[in-house]
């Protein structure tokens, strides 16, 4: 756009037609890295456009007009952009193009063309000057805002593979400690209930086994999203680790857990597990409750207790709920 601008510039103001047109040309190839993005040729796109700038400073410098103009400044451009819009990995280029901009901005910058096509006047000259500056700052505005947003998007991506489990997405063991010890000890000390149910698959090794290790993928992903869909926002749903997951409930004592780890277990030995286009299998789990209680009030014994019930939910022939408080 600031090509076909000042070919503008050349063609109406200066009425420079030769000049316009070979400004014209390079305007035109600077739609070529267009194309080659389109035909996903990412890496080449960009080597093209600052290859291509840099041979149209060094004519603008050399041919149109002299170093006068400061044309030659656009060279600050080539570094910035480049580290910006070539990926981390491409040192090389990074590095090579930004060489080959210096050493062109210092061969302008000492080589004064004493017959440009165009003669300007010291105020025209002064003009371009001031436009190529500006251009240059607004670029490195806009570089800079770029770069803050991406260290921000890796921030926030580094955050989440942090926080979450890889293959269910929901929180992974660390996040899930965090939080819930925070969460725990707000409900003792606003003396609110607070439940936990371990959730374990039943005979998960069979369905490996049977259906191989992507389709138990799948059963644990589907699983998990559905769980995920049925508790409320405040409940935080974690995986421990292998088939094994935790849920945390705020508010809820331990009949209300028991009835919630019931309905889950319903639900999941009811739902069809889609592993393969035509074919379905269900899965049940098995789940221990435990509730905090004044002398069983630390996550570590709540989770010890909620894994002696699971074990024994298993024992007593799986797909059950079984509470490690006396009801
Ligand atoms: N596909 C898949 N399998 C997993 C994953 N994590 C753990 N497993 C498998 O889960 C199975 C757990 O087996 P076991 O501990 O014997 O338990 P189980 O077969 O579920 O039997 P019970 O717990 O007694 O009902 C093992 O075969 C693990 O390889 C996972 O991320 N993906």
């Amino acid at each position: 756009m600031i090509s076909g601008i000042y070919t503008l510039n050349y063609l109406l103001v200066l009425q420079h037609t030769t000049v316009a047109m070979i400004n014209l040309g390079f305007t035109l190839l600077y739609l070529v890295p267009l194309y080659l993005n389109a035909k996903h040729q990412a890496k080449l796109a960009k080597t093209w456009l600052f290859i291509l700038l840099m041979v149209h400073i060094a004519i603008c410098t050399n041919l149109y007009v002299s170093n006068l103009s400061g044309f030659h400044l656009y060279y600050f451009l080539v570094p910035t952009g480049a580290f910006l819009l070539f990926n981390l990995e491409d040192k090389t280029e990074k590095i090579a193009l930004s060489v080959l901009a210096s050493l062109l901005y210092l061969y302008c910058e000492n080589t004064p063309n004493n017959t440009p096509l165009l003669q300007l006047s010291e105020q025209m000259n002064h003009l371009i000057y001031q436009s190529v500056v500006l251009v240059n700052m607004i670029e490195v505005v806009i570089v800079l805002t770029l770069f803050v947003k991406q260290i921000e998007n890796n921030e926030q991506q580094l955050r989440t593979q942090a926080t979450t489990d890889a293959l269910t997405g929901i929180a992974n063991r660390r996040y899930f400690f965090q939080q819930t010890e925070q969460a725990l000890a707000q409900a003792k000390l606003q003396q609110r209930s607070f439940s936990v149910l371990i959730i374990d698959f039943d005979l998960f090794k069979q369905i490996n086994d049977n259906y191989g290790h992507f389709s138990g993928d799948a059963c644990l992903k589907q699983v998990c999203s559905l769980i995920k869909d049925y508790i409320r926002q405040q409940d935080l749903f974690a995986r421990l680790g292998g088939e094994e997951f935790v849920l945390s409930l705020v508010d809820t004592n331990n009949l209300e857990a028991i009835l919630l780890a019931e309905k889950l277990c319903q639900l999941i030995a009811n739902y069809p597990i889609l592993i393969d286009e035509d074919t379905q299998i269900n899965c049940t789990v098995s789940i221990g409750v435990a509730s905090l209680t004044k002398d069983n009030d630390n996550l570590d014994t709540l989770l010890n207790q909620a894994d002696k019930a699971l074990y024994q939910a298993k024992d007593q022939g799986r797909n059950r709920v079984l509470s490690a408080n006396a009801n």
